[in-house]
């Protein structure tokens, strides 16, 4: 008779990671951990991460992670699970995979999508981890991560968005996130896949809201380091933090008009921009950028050693959109911060005009 169990004989998903960024390998690696442990009898033992090839140190990136269990570029000092795999070639690290985690800089997603078409398996599906969005040529208005995944590959997309900056995850520090999902099933196995007592999951339908937020707290947070450049002190730093958790809620409520205020409480919305606005890397780079003159892109080639910052693309885009629809007055946060990056304005002019904000005309005695 034989001792095989009904899990034995279901057949295990596999999980691809699309990503090896600083993001990308932390979660590569919480997810290499936790199919180890109690994910056995539903997930492929082994994960495969898509690298994109580059020389590091005289040695090929991706034979330095399988060697090593370290991505030292990205994610230095920090062990990879040794189930994770490195793969060079994306085809090849997305063919068999049921569960595909996007985690690339969002700039490179569409590009990336083109890349895996008719390459992967049709009843596969995906989860976004991508802060960012694109804007649609035709209409000038905002094009998710998560619909170019669903349209390029015609796949079902969750999102997961939160406070979770990966040098901590990888720390094993406590952190929480917010997936956005409208599939029961899907949602089982990302919670099988990801949720921990270190790393805890609360679900949502709102999938797009939640996108959103993760994109827009990057241009917030990326203002509350211009104003601790100029040194203006907590108080200005929390009243930029409320005006922009404002802006962020009145900007998806274009589009998802009656939205309830419990999902911009939620880690995707008020805790990620407290997160990113502490210690993230566009924080970081807006401090510098008005302590020391130099551009982003310079900040960005001199401190991030490749890594991406995700706001001034996101500040750019929001622009376009905002302009397009003749709101850019209604979004004063949002509107200076592409200005301020694209140096048409200095950041004091945003913190010296805080005191006009729309939010204080419409509550006077
Ligand atoms: N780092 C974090 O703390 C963090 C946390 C949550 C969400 N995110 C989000 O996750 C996404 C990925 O961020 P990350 O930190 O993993 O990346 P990163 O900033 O470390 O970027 C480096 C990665 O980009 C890749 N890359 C460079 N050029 C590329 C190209 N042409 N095509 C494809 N890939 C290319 C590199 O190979 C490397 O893997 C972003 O949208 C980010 O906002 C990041
Ligand atoms: O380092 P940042 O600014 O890209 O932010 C990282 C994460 O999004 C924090 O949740």
């Amino acid at each position: 008779m034989s001792s095989k169990t009904s899990a034995d004989n279901k057949k295990k998903l596999q999980v691809a990671i699309v990503g090896s960024g600083n993001w990308g390998s932390a979660i590569a690696s919480h997810i290499g951990e936790k199919v180890r442990s109690s994910g056995k009898d539903q997930f492929e033992e082994k994960i495969s991460m898509w690298c994109k090839e580059e020389d590091v140190d005289g040695e090929k990136i991706t034979e330095l992670i399988n060697r090593t269990h370290e991505n030292k570029k990205y994610l230095p000092d920090h062990k990879i699970s040794d189930n994770v795999v490195a793969i060079p070639d994306l085809k090849e690290a997305v063919k068999d995979a049921d569960i595909l985690v996007f985690v690339v800089p969002h700039q490179f997603l569409k590009k990336t999508c083109e890349e895996m078409k008719g390459n992967i398996k049709q009843n596969a599906f995906a989860l976004s981890l991508i802060k960012g969005f694109y804007v649609d040529d035709k209409t000038n208005d905002i094009l998710l991560i998560s619909e170019v995944i669903k349209n390029t590959l015609n796949i079902d997309c969750l999102t997961m968005m939160g406070a979770n900056i990966a040098k901590e995850v990888a720390a094993k520090v406590f952190c929480e996130a917010t997936i956005g999902t409208k599939n029961k099933e899907h949602s089982t196995i990302i919670k099988s896949l990801i949720d921990s007592d270190k790393f805890r999951l609360r679900f949502f339908p709102d999938v797009e809201i939640i996108e959103m937020l993760g994109a827009l707290k990057n241009i917030i947070a990326m203002i509350a380091g211009f104003s601790e450049g100029l040194e203006c002190g907590f108080n200005t730093r929390a009243a930029i933090l409320r005006l922009g958790l404002r802006e962020m809620i009145e900007f998806c409520r274009l589009y998802h008009k009656e939205s309830s205020y419990e999902i911009y409480l939620e880690s995707c919305g008020m805790a990620d921009l407290v997160a990113s606005s502490l210690g993230g890397r566009n924080y970081d780079s807006a401090k510098k950028f008005v302590q020391t003159n130099k551009s982003l892109k310079e900040i960005e080639e001199e401190d991030l050693n490749g890594q991406s910052l995700q706001g001034p693309g996101t500040a750019e885009e929001v622009y376009r959109i905002l302009k397009n629809k003749n709101l850019l007055d209604r979004f004063p946060l949002l509107r200076d911060a592409h200005l301020i990056c694209d140096q048409k304005i200095k950041p004091k002019q945003l913190t010296d005009n805080l005191g006009n904000h729309p939010e204080f005309q419409t509550n006077q005695q």
